[in-house]
């Protein structure tokens, strides 16, 4: 069995996240921007946790997790640090629910890659459980390589693009410009405002909505 990636939206769902120490606060960085409803559980919390509960971006129960904690949650975290709580917890999670294990991943259903964002690019990084030390390395190597310049140049193919689908060109002639945007001319922000200017003034295509 191979866990594979998938890019999920969380927006207005239940995520319970059981323990408040170091792993969990890692867990709820990543799920902030998401929209998650986020509930922490656990009888205490890092400074950090605790700010962002003052602030109203979490809930927190402060109490040792129970079975009736885990019913309508979408997404479980599990990061208490004992080993026997994080069993219990995915025991008892709704048959549906998503679970992410932090001391056992086989005993859950989902891990978090570690991954970071330039823009709409997003990379991430996982060994399937062989060495987050590794993980950690090579996400370093990316975070060089793709570094926040991307972010421009992402968001200009993401326009390109856009407006290509209101021109409607044949399939070949949209596909050459796609290709052709993808040169490293276009790391340069002029010839990006010559070719958006281009795109925003071609008429649009006949069944263009
Ligand atoms: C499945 C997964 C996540 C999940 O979904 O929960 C997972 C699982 C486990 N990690 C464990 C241990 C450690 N994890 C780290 C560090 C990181 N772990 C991360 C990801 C992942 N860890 C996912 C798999 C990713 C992959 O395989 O590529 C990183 C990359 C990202 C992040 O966590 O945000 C982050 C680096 C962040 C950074 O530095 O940038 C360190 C080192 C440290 O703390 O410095 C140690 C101690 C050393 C060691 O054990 O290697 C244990 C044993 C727990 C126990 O012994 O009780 C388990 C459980 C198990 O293996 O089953
Ligand atoms: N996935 C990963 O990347 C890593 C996972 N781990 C695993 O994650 C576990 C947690 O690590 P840390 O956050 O560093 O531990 P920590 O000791 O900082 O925090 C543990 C938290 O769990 C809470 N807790 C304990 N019993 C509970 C219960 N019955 N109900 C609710 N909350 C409870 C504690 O109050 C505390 O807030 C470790 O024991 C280890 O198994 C450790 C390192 C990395």
């Amino acid at each position: 069995m191979t866990a594979i990636p998938l890019m999920i939206d969380l927006d207005g769902k239940r995520v319970i996240v059981v323990g408040g120490g170091a792993v969990a606060e890692r867990r709820i960085r990543a799920l902030l921007e998401s929209g998650a409803h986020l509930t922490v559980i656990s009888p205490d919390v890092t400074e950090a946790i605790y700010t962002l509960w003052q602030e109203g971006a979490v809930d927190w129960r402060q109490k040792r997790v129970s079975g009736g904690d885990l019913s309508d949650a979408f997404l479980i975290v599990t990061a208490a640090n004992d080993l026997e709580v994080n069993q219990f917890v995915a025991a008892r999670a709704p048959a549906n629910a998503l679970i992410n294990n932090a001391s056992d991943a086989e005993r859950g259903n989902t891990q978090f890659p570690s991954f970071f964002n330039r823009g709409r690019l997003s990379l991430s990084v996982s060994t399937n459980g062989a060495s987050p030390m590794l993980t950690a390395n090579i996400k370093r190597d990316l975070e060089a390589q793709f570094d926040k310049r991307w972010t421009g140049y992402v968001d200009f193919l993401y326009e390109c693009r856009q407006l290509l689908k209101r021109i409607r060109l044949p399939e070949n002639e949209q596909r050459l410009i796609l290709q052709q945007i993808l040169s490293e001319n276009y790391y340069h922000h002029a010839n990006r405002q010559i070719m958006l200017n281009w795109l925003a003034n071609e008429p649009e295509g006949e069944d263009a909505q």
